[in-house]
């Protein structure tokens, strides 16, 4: 059965850890990965760029990747965008036999017990983690740092091939790729400080900042995008 696989995140801006963690995930799983970019996003406060200009800089990060997509149901909802809202949407949309994951990072995995009616996001998807550096996410160390997660995610600890055997309820732990040292308030604080910054960046998302003056990047005048 077809899986349909989403990458839920802020994405201010997307950078090239998000871009390997989405391509490694849609080669292991043979899947089209879709990023999902947050309107208002639940933990955070007020984004740099706006919710348009967050979707924009994704189309152009995945232009011409295979299996990569952009889905922007949540720019079309008012109030916060809650992933199990966005998850019941899909649902709807897909049918109840369809597999859908939905991936997040090891430090949202140890959060996750602060998400809005989280145990419910098991009922409607798969929970796909990412390892990320400093997040760590072996079975010992969520359950000493986020028991209330340990206690879901244990008896659905899965391999993450065997995720589309299933329409949702499995828990799987991505380690097929190298952990990505990049963060979207990382590469912000380079751009602010003038720093080099380009190479956490896909190209054409660099050019976007310039184009337009993002993050505190001085705009430049050649407006190609
Ligand atoms: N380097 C990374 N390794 C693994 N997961 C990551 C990495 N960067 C982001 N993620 C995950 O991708 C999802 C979306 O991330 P988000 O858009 O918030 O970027 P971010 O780099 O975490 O941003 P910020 O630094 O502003 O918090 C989250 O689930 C996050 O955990
Ligand atoms: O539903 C929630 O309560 C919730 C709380 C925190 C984060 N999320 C989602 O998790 C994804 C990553 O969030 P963030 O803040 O790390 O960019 C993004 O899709 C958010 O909407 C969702």
């Amino acid at each position: 059965m077809t899986l349909h696989v989403y990458y839920g995140g802020t994405f201010d801006p997307v950078h090239n850890g998000h871009l390997a963690i989405a391509t490694a995930v849609r080669d292991a799983l043979d899947a089209t990965v879709r990023l999902l970019p947050a309107a208002d996003p639940p933990h955070k406060d007020a984004t740099h760029a706006d919710a348009d200009q967050r979707a924009r800089m994704l189309d152009l990060a995945v232009a011409g990747e295979r299996g990569l997509a952009v889905d922007r149901r949540e720019l079309h909802r008012e109030g916060p965008s809650y992933t199990v809202d966005t998850l019941r949407s899909l649902r709807a949309e897909l049918g109840d036999q369809a597999p859908i994951v939905w991936m997040i990072g090891t430090d949202s995995l140890l959060q996750l017990h602060t998400w809005s009616r989280w145990r419910d996001l098991f009922t409607l998807a798969h929970v796909l983690a990412v390892a990320r550096p400093g997040a760590h996410a072996d079975a010992q160390w969520v359950a000493a740092s986020a028991p209330a997660v340990h206690a879901q995610i244990a008896p659905r600890w899965r391999e993450a091939t065997t995720l589309g055997e299933s329409p949702s309820g499995g828990f799987a732990l991505f380690e097929d790729l190298p952990l990505r040292p990049e963060s979207s308030t990382e590469l912000r604080r380079r751009m602010a400080a003038g720093e080099p910054w380009d190479e956490w960046a896909p190209p054409a998302v660099a050019e976007y900042i310039r184009r337009h003056g993002l993050y505190g990047v001085r705009a430049t005048r050649h407006a190609s995008l």
